[in-house]
């Protein structure tokens, strides 16, 4: 399969690497300044920029008709209005906070952990997320996945970037530490004890193959997806 690299920083590097091993062919390793129509020369995308640009390399790659995968995060509030256009183009779309397998399957206990938690209101719930230092956004797109798994499986209404604990509101404390790959952490703490699950990304690896996973997926397929729809969750 050819693939454009569109944003070629951490990311990019990690999953060309990737690609290459898994028979792939990179036909274009594209950055800020670069010609972004050289993405006609793929069969597929995989666009890992900055909240800045990634808007404009998505409907740009719509546009030019590429199936795009997009870890970019920071742009949520624009999801519906890009989903409208790949419909509408009849172009493919994956789009996740998150590729790893670990941090999908994290999604999964998050939501059934919040669906026990629901009736015992003496546990009060809250976040962390771990990033390295460069990181542009706070909180992490994957702290928001996880708070929106919390939020619609629980009475919890909305999430707040570090607030104190309060009824009916999960605080996310958003961390930067030099080199850390991206940790998060969901903490419901009662009187009498604490409960608490971990996902701790050991390398850029597992975002990095769950993304190439994901280009291979989205190949022959038209509409907007997640990796939940790669791995059959
Ligand atoms: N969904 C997931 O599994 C993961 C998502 N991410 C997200 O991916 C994004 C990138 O992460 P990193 O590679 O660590 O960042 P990075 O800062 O190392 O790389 C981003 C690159 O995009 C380039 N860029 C900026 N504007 C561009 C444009 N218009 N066209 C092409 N390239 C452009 C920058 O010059 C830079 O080289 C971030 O939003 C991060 O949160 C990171 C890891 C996993
Ligand atoms: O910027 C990063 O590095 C990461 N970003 C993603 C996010 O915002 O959740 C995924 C991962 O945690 C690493």
């Amino acid at each position: 399969m050819k693939i454009a690299l569109l944003g070629y920083g951490k990311m990019g590097k990690v999953i060309d690497a990737i690609a290459q091993s898994r028979g792939h062919e990179i036909v274009a390793r594209i950055g800020r300044n670069d010609d972004i129509n050289q993405v006609s020369k793929a069969h597929v995308v995989i666009e890992f920029s900055t909240p800045d640009s990634v808007l404009n390399n998505i409907n740009t790659c719509i546009d030019l008709g590429v199936p795009i995968v997009c870890g970019t995060t920071g742009w949520n509030d624009e999801l519906s209005n890009v989903s409208y256009h790949v419909q509408e183009k009849k172009c493919g779309l994956v789009y996740a906070s998150n590729f790893s397998l670990g941090v999908n399957l994290f999604f999964e206990l998050n939501k059934k952990l919040a669906r026990m938690m629901q009736k015992f209101d003496q546990y009060q719930v809250s976040m962390q997320e771990i990033h390295h230092t460069q990181k542009l956004d706070a909180p992490s797109g994957t702290a928001i996945t996880l708070a929106e798994g919390i939020i619609s499986n629980t009475n919890v209404q909305s999430w707040e970037l570090g607030s104190e604990p309060q009824d009916h509101i999960l605080p996310i404390e958003a961390l930067r530490e030099e080199d850390v790959k991206g940790t998060h952490i969901i903490n419901y703490d009662s009187e009498v004890d604490q409960i608490q699950i971990k996902h701790t990304a050991h390398s850029r690896n597992g975002f990095a193959l769950g993304a190439v996973i994901a280009a291979e997926w989205l190949m022959d397929k038209k509409g907007v997806f997640t990796m939940k729809d790669v791995l059959g969750l």
